[in-house]
């Protein structure tokens, strides 16, 4: 089943376009994480999912159900940490949950729920002195109020400390494991990183790549850099490497040779310099999604 279709959905205020027909499905059950830099409309898109927003032309369905024509079927069925959020500085934490708990019918434990976003020992504070963090994981709290199968979350480690972090990709874990669909939004690679099945990458309004990490690894082609400590210097060999398939980045420093390339061509490019050398050293780091980011966005990292 799919939870969210975006069908050539286009967004315009004024002259800026925020989302250019943007194509995407999210499946029912899966993390997808939605990756962007300032501005790419990440936000415009959630909004228009959740009909705060009018697109401009195409369509949005949430579980099959039209976001702007059935938007309060899609409510019941959604969680939604917003961007920007609400909250009353003169009531306490437990308040707020108790009235979200209220107003969905639902039937949750509002000690439980505080409990499990971390905010166990200040259920009876006012929210006025609760810093950004508090905040964030009280709107987490109201998100997760009756078990929504879909949760939408715009940034969700806003404010967040490590541990805060921490408490929310177990939360997401959680979610999904009780078959809850999640989507995201993040600045946060890492995070992505942690708990995505899948990542959406959208760079000024266009989704420019839709993939697993492993997926966009190998799209990339530089899944793994290599670092080859060798005991004399490569000679020729050093050619051989340049001339391998999806092979990149090869440069040598001190008898160490760096190259980028996809796991597959790994052992090719070992067994290359070991013609002319003994390899003393073999050293492997994952391209991180920092740098996958950079390359997506044109940005220099
Ligand atoms: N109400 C609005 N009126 C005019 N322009 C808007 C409005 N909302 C968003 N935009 C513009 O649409 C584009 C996308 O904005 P959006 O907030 O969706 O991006 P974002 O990816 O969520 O960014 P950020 O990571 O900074 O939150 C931006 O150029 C923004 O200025």
């Amino acid at each position: 089943m799919t939870a969210i279709e975006l069908d050539s959905l286009r967004k315009q205020f004024d002259d800026i376009v925020a989302l250019r027909d943007v194509d995407l499905t999210v499946q029912s059950g899966e993390v997808f994480g939605l990756l962007g830099p300032n501005g790419a409309g990440k936000s415009t898109m959630i909004d228009v999912v959740l009909d705060y927003v009018r697109p401009t032309a195409g369509t949005a369905t949430v579980f099959g159900l039209d976001a702007q024509q059935q938007t309060k079927a899609v409510h019941r069925r959604v969680g939604v940490l917003p961007d920007a959020y609400h909250l009353d500085g003169h009531l306490s934490a437990r308040t707020h949950v108790e009235f979200a708990i209220e107003s969905m019918d639902a039937d949750d434990d509002s000690d439980a729920l505080l409990d499990r976003v971390g905010l166990g020992s200040v259920t009876d504070r006012l929210v006025r002195g609760f810093s950004k963090g508090m905040e964030q994981r009280l709107a987490l709290a109201l998100a997760l109020v009756g078990e929504p199968e879909l949760l939408i979350l715009d940034e969700p480690s806003t404010g967040l400390d490590p541990n805060g972090a921490r408490r929310m990709r177990t939360i997401i874990h959680e979610e999904c494991d009780r078959g809850a669909t999640v989507f995201f939004s993040s600045h946060i690679l890492g995070q992505v990183q942690a708990v995505c099945d899948r990542v959406g990458i959208l760079v000024d309004g266009t989704v420019v790549a839709v993939d697993s990490i492993g997926g966009l690894q190998e799209t990339v082609g530089t899944a793994e850099t290599l670092r080859i400590t060798l005991d004399s210097q490569p000679g020729e060999t050093i050619e051989s490497v340049r001339q391998l398939p999806d092979v990149r980045n090869v440069s040598v420093s001190d008898g160490v040779v760096s190259v980028s390339c996809p796991a597959r061509q790994k052992v090719a490019v070992i067994d290359t310099l070991r013609q002319n050398a003994t390899v003393l050293d073999i050293e492997t780091r994952e391209v991180s999604l920092d740098e996958l980011f950079a390359t997506y966005t044109g940005a220099d990292g």
